[in-house]
C-alpha cells in the first residue's frame, strides 16, 4: 500500500512528508521534484509571497544512489519566510490579544478551526489550512508521475476560465498542452489570456479575488484500475475526493460532468467498437465507468472559488469582544488557479500511482514492470 503523511504551517519553519509502500529501485530526479515545485510557484495572479519561497526539496531518507530502496521516503522543504516569521511562530501562549488574528476571514477555516480547536489565536487554525501545504503535495506527487513515467502515463493540465471568462477552445491536443507552461495563466488561447490579465489586474486594483476552473488530462492509463464492488474503491470517487481536498476547490467533474445531466443519453454515452482492440470515438466518461477505468484518457475538471482573503476585506466578528468588524487582512493571492491546476496533475498523480501499485503490487519496480506487461498481454487477448 501506497501512503504519504505530511506536516508543517505555512510560516514554521519546513515542510516534511513521508511516503511509504514506493518500489525499490525506482529511479528518483530529485531535478524533477524541483521543477514541479518551481511550476507550482508560479501563475499571473500570486502575491508577495511567492517572490520570497524558491521551494527545493531535500531528500532525507529512502533514496540512495538515485533509487529507492523500499524503506520510506522523507522530504522537506524549508519556508524561506520563516526567517521573518520567527518571533510570531515562537509566541505559544498568553500573548495579547492584539497579537493575536481575532476576526476570522469567511471563506476560510477560521472560525471553525478556532471553534473546533478550542483556539483563541485563529493562527493556530489558518497557518495549517494554508495551500503552503500543497508545496509538499506537489513533491510528493512528483514523485508518483516519476512511477508514473515508468508505465508511459502522463498527466496534463490547463486552465479552461477565470473570473467567468472562458478559453476559446474546449479541444485541446497534448502537443498545446506540452507548451501550456510557456502561458502565465496556463490557457491554450493567447486573446483570452489577455482579457483574463486584465480582469485579474481589475479585481486587484478593487481590491477582490478570482476564481476558475482548470482541466486535468491523464493519458495512456490502461483499463481496470479501481473497482465497482465497494463505494470506496470507485476512482471516480477517489478522484473526487482528492481534488477537492485542494484548498478552494468546490466542484470536481468526470468527462461531461454537470453537463451530461442536461444532455440524452444517446448523445452521452461512449459507444463502443472494435478492431483487434475496442475503441470508443468519444470519451464523455472522461475514461472512468463504474468507478474502472476504462482504457481512455482521464479528464477531471476543477472549478475553484475565489480566493478568500481579501484587501477589501469582508464584514466579521472579533472572536473575544464579539462586536461587528472586518475580516483579518494578510497578504495574499488574487487568483490562484493557475497554480492550482499543478496542484491538481500531481495530486491526480498520488491517485493513479496508489492504484497501481494496489493492482500491480510490487515490491521492487522490476516487479511491478513484469506483473504489468503481464497484464497488457492479457488484455489485449480480450
Ligand atoms: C495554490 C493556492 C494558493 C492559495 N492562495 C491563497 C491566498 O493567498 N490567500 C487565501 O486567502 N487563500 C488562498 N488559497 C485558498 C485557501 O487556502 C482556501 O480557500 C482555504 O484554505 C479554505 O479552504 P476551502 O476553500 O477548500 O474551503 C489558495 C489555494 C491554492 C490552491
Ligand atoms: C505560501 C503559499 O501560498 C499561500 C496560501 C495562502 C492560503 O491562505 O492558502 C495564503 C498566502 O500565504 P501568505 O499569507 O504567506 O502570503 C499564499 O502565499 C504557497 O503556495 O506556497
Amino acid at each position: 500500500m501506497l501512503r504519504f503523511l505530511s506536516g508543517g504551517e505555512s510560516h514554521g519553519k519546513c515542510l516534511v512528508g513521508i511516503i511509504e509502500g514506493l518500489p525499490s529501485n525506482l529511479e528518483i530526479d530529485i531535478n524533477k521534484i524541483n521543477k514541479e515545485l518551481s511550476r507550482r510557484q508560479k501563475g499571473y495572479g500570486r502575491g508577495g509571497r511567492m517572490k520570497i519561497e524558491k521551494d527545493k526539496v531535500e531528500i532525507l531518507s529512502g533514496i540512495r544512489g538515485g533509487k529507492t530502496i523500499g524503506s520510506p521516503v522523507s522530504l522537506l522543504i524549508k519556508n524561506r519566510d520563516w526567517e521573518n516569521w520567527k518571533e510570531v511562530m515562537s509566541i505559544i501562549d498568553n500573548i495579547d490579544n492584539d497579537k493575536k488574528v481575532n476576526s476570522p476571514r469567511p471563506g476560510h477555516g477560521d472560525l471553525a478551526g478556532a471553534v473546533k480547536y478550542n483556539q483563541t489565536d485563529i493562527r493556530n487554525i489558518l497557518e495549517r489550512a494554508s495551500a503552503r501545504e500543497t508545496a509538499m503535495r506537489v513533491a510528493i506527487g512528483s514523485i508518483a508521475k516519476q512511477l508514473l513515467k515508468k508505465f508511459d502515463i502522463y498527466i496534463y493540465s490547463h486552465v479552461l476560465e477565470i473570473g467567468n471568462v472562458r478559453i476559446n477552445a474546449r479541444k485541446v491536443s497534448i502537443e498545446q498542452l506540452q507548451k501550456i507552461d510557456e502561458s502565465p495563466l496556463r490557457v491554450i488561447d493567447k486573446e483570452t489570456e489577455n482579457k483574463i490579465i486584465k480582469k485579474i489586474d481589475e479585481a486587484k486594483k478593487q481590491g477582490d479575488t478570482l476564481g476558475g476552473i482548470f482541466e486535468l488530462i491523464a493519458v495512456n492509463v490502461p483499463i481496470g484500475l479501481g473497482s465497482h464492488v465497494n463505494w470506496d474503491r470507485k476512482l471516480d470517487g477517489i478522484i473526487a475526493q482528492a481534488i477537492m481536498s485542494i484548498q478552494g476547490i468546490k466542484g470536481v467533474e468526470i468527462g461531461l460532468g454537470f453537463e451530461s445531466s442536461r444532455t440524452l443519453g444517446s448523445q452521452v454515452h461512449d459507444e463502443i467498437y472494435y478492431n483487434g482492440q475496442y475503441y470508443r470515438k468519444t470519451n464523455n466518461a472522461g475514461g472512468i465507468e463504474a468507478g474502472i477505468t476504462n482504457g481512455n484518457n482521464i479528464v477531471v475538471r476543477a472549478a475553484m472559488k475565489p480566493i478568500p482573503t481579501l484587501s477589501r476585506p469582508l464584514d466579521s466578528v472579533d472572536m473575544i469582544t464579539k462586536q461587528n468588524t472586518k475580516a483579518q487582512k494578510e497578504r495574499s493571492d488574487v487568483c490562484a488557479v493557475p497554480s492550482a491546476s499543478i496542484v491538481g496533475e500531481n495530486v491526480l498523480a498520488w491517485v493513479l500511482a496508489k492504484e497501481f501499485v494496489n493492482k500491480f503490487g510490487g515490491d521492487s519496480i522490476e516487479e511491478m514492470l513484469s506483473n504489468y506487461k503481464r497484464y497488457i498481454q492479457y488484455v489485449d487477448k480480450r
